[in-house]
């Protein structure tokens, strides 16, 4: 057991949230006391009930800070643990790798290890008024799975988030902050979409070499080319807003593709996807080079038309 897990037996199994309950039903009397000592310090102008929230936040960040640490040194140790396996395994002549031990994990691949598309995605993150906070909540979700797909994928998009504000923003800043040491693989820019596109020496003026991805196009999009720049719209919406970026793309004079989905997915199913299916649908395409296989990689089995009916 680490130091730090025999400091604090007690959170080392159970989460931030179970923590801060576990906290909670602690001695009742200690637990006024304190209460009582840390209502003397309430700020002039600042209601009791908007001190105690403010307490019970501090508490909480301090649970998960904790927690956080504890789920580190977890992790230390079972890397160690490994390191050890692996030489006994050795030493009894035996290949580590030919020895299961649990589902293999995917790996980060290093960024000069992945092969170079010269293309780049956007996702177009204009949207924060038209989304519901859950909706906020789920994209926000959606894109730290794509910045994790573009670190994993053997092949190297360039990627920038766009219109990168409001509550989007504030729902990093507040639970997602780790985004801030991204260092590499991903930029959040507070441009609009336009503003952003303008800037870059590698876009077009006429924005020829730029296609935004909508589902409310008859255009398909055959193959990814080099040199271009693919727009993903971001945006949870539960098809409430049919054709927004369709409009908003003919609005901008950009060119709308609609993904191959009806020759490989089931037509009862929906053809509009999740902004994170379509980023890993276009990785899958670099990797494969063919929309059938990426289809595979992707979307859920049940999903997938199978050969022979489609080739009737
Ligand atoms: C949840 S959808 C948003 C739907 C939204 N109502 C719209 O107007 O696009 C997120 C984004 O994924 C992309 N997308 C989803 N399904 C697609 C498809 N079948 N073909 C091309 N792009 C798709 C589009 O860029 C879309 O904006």
């Amino acid at each position: 057991m680490s130091q730090l897990e025999a400091k604090l037996p007690e959170i080392s199994t159970v989460s931030p949230t179970e923590g801060l309950l576990l906290n909670e039903s602690s001695s009742d009397t200690s637990r006024s006391v304190a209460r009582r000592e840390a209502d003397k310090n309430i700020p002039e102008g600042m209601s009791k009930s908007q001190w105690k929230k403010l307490q019970k936040r501090k508490r909480f960040e301090d649970m998960k800070q904790q927690f956080q640490e504890v789920k580190r040194a977890k992790r230390q140790q079972s890397r160690a643990n490994r390191r050890i396996r692996n030489e006994e395994l050795r030493a009894k002549g035996i290949d580590p790798s030919t020895v299961t031990g649990g589902p293999p994990k995917a790996r980060v691949i290093d960024s000069e290890d992945q092969i170079p598309t010269d293309s780049s995605v956007i996702i177009d993150c204009a949207f924060d008024n038209l989304m519901l906070e859950k909706e906020i909540v789920s994209l926000s979700n959606q894109i730290t799975r794509i910045y994790s797909d573009a670190r994993r994928s053997k092949y190297a998009v360039g990627l920038v988030v766009t219109s990168f504000g409001d509550r989007l923003e504030s729902r990093f800043d507040d639970a997602l902050s780790q985004y801030k040491s991204w260092k590499t693989g991903i930029d959040f820019s507070k441009d609009s979409l336009k503003d952003y596109l303008e800037s870059q020496p590698y876009v077009k003026e006429d924005f020829s070499n730029v296609v935004y991805l909508s589902a409310d196009t008859d255009d398909k999009l055959e193959t990814l080319s080099k040199d271009e720049v693919y727009i993903i719209g971001g945006i949870v919406d539960k098809g409430r807003h049919k054709n927004l970026c369709q409009n908003k793309a003919q609005e901008m004079g950009i060119q709308t593709r609609r993904l191959p989905i009806d020759e490989y997915i089931k037509l009862s199913g929906r053809k509009v996807l999740a902004t994170s299916h379509v980023f890993e649908l276009l990785l899958k395409w670099w990797e494969f080079k063919d929309w059938k296989k990426a289809f595979e990689a992707v979307i859920p089995q049940r999903k997938l038309i199978e050969e022979k009916s489609r080739e009737d």
